[in-house]
């Protein structure tokens, strides 16, 4: 049995080439699905991770800094209400400070990186917690500075009362001066003079311990407020020590230290209460610098954390576009080897492996239609092609024998008397085309009822068939028709052949024909079997038909016939068709 090859056929083929074309396509589709997901998750990552990332620690580093601000301005506040609402501000940025680094801690997946957030996210939650702590050191230090800001004040008002009072008598003491100038009383000039003198002193005194309470600076740092408060202290001593002779020396003293006393020696003091309000403002400021330094560090983290996924994201984002190009290229490169293969696919199998050979096998098949035998076969690769030439060979070898059934005797092998009709009216028109003279010989086996009576019609047949065949087969015969005109008449046509050309011919025809040597007893005028043959011509003569040509031979070989047949009687002249008839 014989193997089937593998893909001979053509449907095989087109399946199996759709089955490569739907894998090729498939493969290159969801491998370029799989790729731009992969680049939409990486961008996606970038977006949503990295690009969030920065913009949160951004967001972190600009809340530090004005969280710093506001540690700032608590450090300066006026009135308590601005104190309040700067540590309210404080608590809503710590706690915008927490909630920023949470969601930083959300989107981190590096274990180092996290630890550090979990680090920061301690210290915003420890200085928040201090911030209770903070409003009570910023109110302490607010109510000890006004405290010492009331007793200053309280110092002002005594000295302007003091300074007032001091003066009042001193100008007292100028007008009875002047009096007992006037009056010449020279001791009491004296008297005044002296008393003016001792309150003038006592007023310097007094102006001394004054000036230096007015120094006592609530910014000052402990060691000059001590330092103030020791000279204030010796100058209070020296007034308090003031001699005061005089009355009005005297109950000015009395009057006024009783006030300076309790502001410059009490229990708070002005300058106690400088020195706490310096002690608490400074406490509360290095609470505030603790606060202010837990933001400097977040925004010292967060502007390095910026700037750590900035790199990040210009790694990532050399990475996406590398990728992306590689992408580009990919399918640049698959798109072509698919263009390759399809155009491979189409030229192979379609072009060559259908289109050329359904062309060559319809020019075949065109070819054979219009009777061109030798027309060659295409070869084909394919089951169905090799099927339709293997058919278009039966049909080929078919119209063969149309073909020769339709031109050929049957018996002789000689052309038959339609080709011979048709070929000779072709001959005709081209003869009297070209001018050139037309010949025909018309031949009839001589007695041939008597042959076939003496040896039957199966050996008349044989002897026609060996006449045809001797006579056919001559060189002379060479591309000439050659046909049996009916029973056992015979007709050839010379073309571009004169009239003593084919006389010579006829000449050598009749003597083959002797040559045969077919014995026939019962001829009445030799003892083989001979042929009469008539010779016409034309000399492409106008009006000139194939009938009448036949006609005009048939008449020379009936005058053979008549002048005892196993001879040539040449028609030399052609005759007009109706003086024929
Ligand atoms: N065996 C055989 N005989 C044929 C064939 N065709 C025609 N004949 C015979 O040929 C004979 C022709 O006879 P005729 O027309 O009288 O002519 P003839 O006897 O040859 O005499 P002439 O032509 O005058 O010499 C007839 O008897 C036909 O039967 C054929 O194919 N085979």
């Amino acid at each position: 049995m014989k193997l089937k090859k593998p893909l001979s056929s053509l449907k095989e083929k087109l399946r199996l080439l759709i089955y490569i074309i739907i894998i090729l396509t498939l493969t290159i589709g969801l491998t370029s699905i799989g790729l731009s997901q992969e680049l939409q998750r990486k961008l996606d990552h970038l977006i949503n991770q990295d690009v969030s990332k920065i913009m949160y620690a951004l967001k972190l580093s600009n809340n530090s800094q004005e969280l710093q601000l506001t540690t700032v301005r608590l450090s300066s506040f006026s009135t308590n209400s601005e104190r309040t609402e700067l540590l309210n501000v404080l608590v809503e940025q710590w706690s915008g400070l927490e909630r920023g680094l949470l969601s930083l801690i959300e989107l981190e997946t590096d274990q180092a990186q996290l630890a550090k957030l979990n680090a920061h996210l301690s210290t915003i939650q420890l200085a928040a917690k201090q911030i209770p702590l903070l409003a009570q050191l910023t109110e302490n230090a607010q109510e000890a500075e006004t405290q010492a800001s009331r007793l200053k004040l309280n110092m002002g008002l005594i000295e302007k009362g003091f300074s007032r009072a001091v003066s009042n008598e001193l100008t007292k003491l100028d007008q009875k001066a002047d009096g007992y100038l006037s009056q010449k009383n020279y001791p009491q000039l004296q008297k005044s003079i002296d008393e003016h003198r001792e309150l003038t002193d006592f007023l310097h005194l007094g102006m001394q311990v004054f000036r230096l309470a007015a120094e006592v600076d609530d910014n000052a740092d402990n060691k000059t407020n001590n330092q103030l408060q020791r000279e204030a202290m010796r100058h209070f001593l020296a007034l308090k020590q003031h001699p005061s002779s005089s009355k009005i020396a005297a109950q000015l003293k009395e009057d006024w230290l009783s006030q300076i006393h309790p502001n410059l020696i009490g229990s708070s003091n002005l300058f106690i209460s400088s020195r706490d309000s310096v002690n608490s403002g400074r406490i509360a400021n290095t609470h505030l610098e603790i606060q202010a330094d837990a933001a400097h560090q977040i925004a010292l983290f967060s502007s390095k954390l910026v700037e750590q996924v900035k790199k990040q994201v210009d790694i990532e984002g050399q990475h996406l576009k590398d990728d992306s190009n590689s992408f580009v290229w990919l399918i640049f490169f698959a798109g072509v080897l698919y263009t390759f293969f399809i155009w491979l696919t189409n030229w192979h199998f379609i072009s060559k492996g259908i289109i050329q050979p359904v062309i060559a096998t319809s020019n075949a098949m065109q070819a054979i239609a219009n009777e061109k035998q030798n027309t060659p076969l295409p070869q084909a690769d394919n089951l169905e092609l090799q099927q339709m030439v293997s058919s278009l060979e039966t049909l080929k070898s078919y119209a063969a024998q149309v073909k020769s059934i339709s031109e050929i005797d049957g018996l002789t092998g000689a052309y038959n008397r339609r080709f011979f009709d048709h070929k000779l009216k072709h001959e005709l028109k081209s003869t009297s085309k070209f001018n050139q003279p037309i010949s025909i010989i018309l031949f009839d086996v001589d007695n041939f009822k008597l042959f076939n009576d003496r040896y039957g019609h199966v050996i008349g047949d044989q002897c026609l068939k060996r006449i045809s065949y001797a006579l056919k087969t001559l060189p002379e015969m060479q591309d000439r028709i050659f046909a049996r005109y009916g029973g056992e008449e015979f007709i050839v046509f010379l073309t571009a052949t004169d009239n003593q050309t084919a006389s010579d011919i006829a000449e050598i025809m009749r003597e083959e024909v002797i040559k045969l040597a077919i014995p026939h007893a019962d001829s009445l005028h030799n003892e083989l079997t001979t042929i009469s043959i008539g010779v016409t011509t034309s000399n492409s003569e106008p009006g000139i038909t194939a009938e009448t040509l036949i006609h005009q031979a048939d008449i020379a070989l009936y005058q053979a016939k008549a002048s005892g047949r196993n001879c040539i009687v040449s028609n030399l002249e052609f005759k007009a068709v109706n003086n024929l008839r």
